[in-house]
């Protein structure tokens, strides 16, 4: 049994859903899940659907599923074989709680990926990738060797056929080399409640503006620092009574559970992207 995850957009017009559910049908396809959403500002349609197949040919669905209905439609479209597991690159600092927490989840089989390898441009985390048997590149960055040390990374993520990149907080700019290669497949975890409190250190900020609500968000990254799109976010109170270390600790928790969320959210082939936002189809 084969089954593949289908992603879909393109101008909202009359009969998109019966024509991409009959095609299924005519293929003999089970859909097992399906959703859309239209954006009524832009006018454009998304779905997603799975479907599960008996006898499944991708090659001869994809060049029937251009002719029959991404031309009719003029869509923009992406199939996934859901046995296929992406290849996810860690990138990381000094911080480790959530290389741990991603490490973790791996190593109990809840994250549906490989991870060939972590990066860092510190060696300080290096025990923790051994505790894991996960190669470890300690490639250091400084305003010199910047370039240099994204080449290497480029390099590294070429060979191993790398699907996306996770910064674990990884707190280095990234440039826009990186990202045009792997545009919208860089998941970033912020330690603040975006739009509010970009840069390196949002919980000083957040503790010297006296918020009550602190919080975690997971995007896509862009050149611009903490603009891209959004893939999950969460919030917890604090008061008066809370010091930074406070404040840090229930980040912490926060930041875990928020870009864990976000990487099976990418995994599960769950997010797309339109205009700078996502659509999450849960
Ligand atoms: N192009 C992007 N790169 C990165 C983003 C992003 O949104 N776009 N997010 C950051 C993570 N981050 C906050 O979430 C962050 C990381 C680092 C800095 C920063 O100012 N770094 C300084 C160096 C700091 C150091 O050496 O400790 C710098 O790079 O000059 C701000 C925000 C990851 N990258």
């Amino acid at each position: 049994m084969k089954k593949i995850t289908i992603q879909i957009h393109c101008k909202d017009q009359s009969g998109i859903i019966a024509s991409v559910t009959s095609f299924i049908a005519n293929k003999s396809g089970n859909i097992v899940y399906i959703d859309q959403h239209v954006d009524r500002e832009q006018n454009i349609f998304f779905m997603r659907l799975e479907s599960e197949f008996n006898s499944f040919s991708i090659d001869t669905f994809k060049t029937e599923f251009i002719t029959v209905l991404a031309s009719k439609f003029k869509m923009k479209w992406r199939i996934y074989d859901a046995k296929d597991k992406p290849k996810m690159a860690i990138f990381v600092s000094k911080y480790d709680h959530c290389l741990y927490d991603i490490l973790s989840r791996y190593n109990s089989g809840e994250l549906h990926c490989e991870i060939p390898f972590i990066v860092s441009n510190h060696q300080d985390l290096e025990y923790i990738a051994q505790n894991f048997n996960i190669p470890f590149y300690h490639i250091p960055v400084s305003k010199s060797t910047k370039q240099d040390a994204e080449n290497k990374q480029l390099d590294l993520l070429n060979s191993h056929n790398i699907d996306f990149i996770v910064l674990a907080r990884y707190m280095q700019i990234v440039s826009r080399k990186l990202i045009d290669q792997f545009q919208n497949k860089i998941i970033n975890i912020h330690h603040s409640f975006l739009p509010a409190f970009v840069g390196a250190k949002p919980y000083h900020s957040a503790l010297k503006r006296g918020v009550k609500i602190i919080g975690a968000t997971s995007h896509y990254i862009t050149e611009e620092l903490d603009a891209g799109p959004i893939i999950e976010q969460d919030v917890a109170r604090v008061t008066h009574t809370h010091s930074i270390d406070d404040l840090i600790t229930k980040g912490r928790d926060l930041e875990k559970i928020v870009l864990a969320t976000a990487i099976k959210h990418h995994i599960n082939r769950k997010v797309m992207v339109y205009n700078n936002k996502t659509i999450i189809f849960y």
